[in-house]
Formats: C-alpha cells, sequence, structure tokens
C-alpha cells in the first residue's frame, strides 16, 4: 500500500522534507527552533519565522474574525518571544474563498491590527489568493534580537530546572484565539533568570518538552504541571496551543533572580528537571498535523 502522509507524523515529514539543504553563510539557526537565526555579522541577530492557520484546524467557519487575525500575528509574537527577541516587520497571506463576506476581511485585519498596535511589530505586506473553500492565513515575520539574549532550544544541561509559565490546557474554551504572546515575560527573562534553553508551547507539553530535551542532548523528569481551572493532568499534556513559555535555568540563576518574577505577570511554575540522555521520563501524546 502507498505510504501516506498520516503514517508518517509530522516530525518525521519534516525531518524527510529537509534532507540536502545546505545551510547559508550567514544562517546560524535553520530549521528545527522556534524562529530562524540570521547572523549579519555584527549588530544585531535576525529572527525569521513564519506560521499559518487554517479553517477547519485552527479555527473554525464561524469563529470571528477578528480573533482569527489575532491569533495568526500572535503565534508569530510567541516564536518570537520563545527566542528571547521582537518582533519588527510581518508579511500576511490571506487564501480565502470569494463566498466569505466582505466584513469577515475585515474582522480579520481588525484583529491583525489590534493585536500588532497592542504587542508591536509593524504590517509591511503580504498576499491575496482565492481559495476553493475555507480559509488560511499565514504570517511570516522578521525580528531582532541582542546576541546576549538570544535563547534556543538546544542550551538546556543535565540539573537545569523545567519552567513553564501560566497554567496549561483547555485552550480550545478561547485561549487559543485571544492569547497574550509572552513578549514581556520573555524580556523579563532574557535580563533577569537568563534561561538556558526556550520554546513556546503550541503542541502540548507532552509533545513539546520532548522536543526541548532532545534539542539540548538532554532527558527530562518531570512531575506537578499547573492545570488551568476544570483541566485534568492529561488536558494540560496534551491539549495543546497554551502559548505559553517552555524554559530550562540553572537552579544557581533559579535562586538568585526567581523571585523578582513581577507580581502582574502569570505565574512561573518548575514541573521538573533535564537531566542526562537516555535517563528520566518519556512522554507521549500531544498535537500532531500528521498523526499515524
Ligand atoms: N515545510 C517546511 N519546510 C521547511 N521547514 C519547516 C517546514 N515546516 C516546519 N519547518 C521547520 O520545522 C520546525 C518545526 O516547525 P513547527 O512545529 O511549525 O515550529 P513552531 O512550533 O515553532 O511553529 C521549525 O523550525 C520550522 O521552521
Ligand atoms: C477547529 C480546531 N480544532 C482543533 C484545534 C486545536 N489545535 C489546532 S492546531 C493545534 C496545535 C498547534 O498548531 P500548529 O500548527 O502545530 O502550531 P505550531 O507548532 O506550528 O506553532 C491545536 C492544539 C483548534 N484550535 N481548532
Ligand atoms: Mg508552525
Amino acid at each position: 500500500m502507498k505510504k501516506r502522509l498520516r503514517d508518517l507524523g509530522e516530525d518525521a515529514l519534516i525531518a524527510r522534507l529537509l534532507r540536502g539543504f545546505p545551510g547559508g553563510e550567514n544562517l546560524r539557526v535553520g530549521p528545527g527552533d522556534d524562529c530562524a537565526v540570521v547572523d549579519p555579522g555584527r549588530g544585531l541577530l535576525r529572527l525569521l519565522k513564519t506560521d499559518a492557520i487554517v479553517e477547519g484546524v485552527h479555527f473554525l467557519p464561524d469563529t470571528p474574525a477578528a480573533k482569527v487575525g489575532w491569533k495568526a500575528v500572535a503565534r508569530v509574537l510567541s516564536d518570537f518571544a520563545a527566542m528571547g527577541g521582537v518582533p519588527e516587520h510581518l508579511l500576511v497571506t490571506v487564501a480565502v474563498d470569494p463566498a466569505k463576506p466582505v466584513a469577515w476581511m475585515d474582522g480579520l485585519y481588525r484583529g491583525i491590527r489590534k493585536c500588532l498596535a497592542t504587542h508591536g511589530g509593524v504590517l509591511a505586506g503580504g498576499e491575496t489568493s482565492r481559495l476553493p473553500s475555507g480559509a488560511m492565513i499565514s504570517v511570516a515575520g522578521e525580528g531582532r534580537v541582542e546576541r546576549k539574549h538570544l535563547i534556543l532550544r538546544s542550551g538546556g544541561k543535565p540539573g537545569d530546572l523545567v519552567v513553564v509559565t501560566g497554567r496549561l490546557g483547555g485552550s480550545i474554551r478561547g485561549k487559543h484565539l485571544t492569547f497574550t504572546p509572552r513578549l514581556n515575560e520573555a524580556a523579563w527573562l532574557v535580563r533577569n533568570l537568563r534561561p538556558s534553553a526556550m520554546m513556546d508551547l503550541s503542541d502540548g507539553l507532552a509533545k513539546d518538552l520532548p522536543r526541548l530535551a532532545e534539542a539540548s542532548g538532554c532527558g527530562f523528569e518531570f512531575g506537578e504541571v499547573p492545570a488551568t481551572r476544570g483541566c485534568t493532568r492529561a488536558q494540560a499534556l496534551g491539549d495543546g496551543e497554551d502559548y505559553e513559555l517552555l524554559f530550562t535555568v540553572s537552579p544557581r540563576r533559579w535562586i538568585a533572580a526567581a523571585g523578582q518574577w513581577p507580581k502582574d505577570f502569570p505565574q512561573l511554575s518548575i514541573i521538573g528537571r533535564l537531566c542526562p540522555p537516555g535517563q528520566g521520563a518519556s512522554l507521549a501524546g500531544g498535537w500532531d498535523h500528521f498523526s499515524p
């Protein structure tokens, strides 16, 4: 029988697609992290990111269009935050069914404007196409990060604490459309706590914690997870679209700075520890676009 995409799974598919592409001279971080990092040689590092949302997959036909626009942009801003950076310029591509009301597009762009006005970033252009049905919004962006503030998924060390912002699970009840990208929290973290590794949580802790640990060449142990009110532990681990920050930090830095975490930020929770590779726990579940 012909092998289908769903027989492969998302991570294996992407790994297969990426074989045989040489890195560019200035490409410091290629596929595999929340953003690509380009080093222009001096000054600030450049961050590149693209992320898409699709009707029926990330939102529904009756989801208010302004919320769709907010989500499309906020997902990309969340990835800039995960690198310790800030957004600069964004390009928005919309492919949409010509039967959609004009008011739907107006609403979409109201949401896009609101998210950029609230969190920063400038609309620099885009592209528009028809789609046989539904809608797809792709947002690509560039941002910047100071060299000393760049945080990759790969910097964790055995013994580092694993920490998460906010509460996890149940985002389908609404948070997946209205979440705050953790740009302020990330800016504080890179200046004060100096995480060793960081990413944003989009596919669920069950998927994303093993990714961070593997990128860092570590195993992981974990215990209690801060669940959203009314959510089970399984939901907190597997629902996805939390858009919280997952990071690792040395116990020494944690002791020195965690006490100054601003009171108006979402809670910080230690959920585990990195350990040597091949040791510790394993996790299964979370979101996979091509789930086997
Ligand atoms: N079709 C693709 N071609 C090239 N790179 C891809 C493709 N899809 C995903 N990637 C890369 O694989 C990594 C994982 O993608 P994804 O899970 O979408 O990341 P994120 O959760 O940060 O949005 C990213 O670094 C991304 O750049
Ligand atoms: C209609 C609908 N069904 C399901 C979900 C849940 N959902 C959709 S995509 C996704 C995971 C995150 O999306 P992805 O495109 O993998 O984000 P990325 O990892 O690229 O940031 C989840 C939990 C949703 N938000 N809306
Ligand atoms: Mg993505």
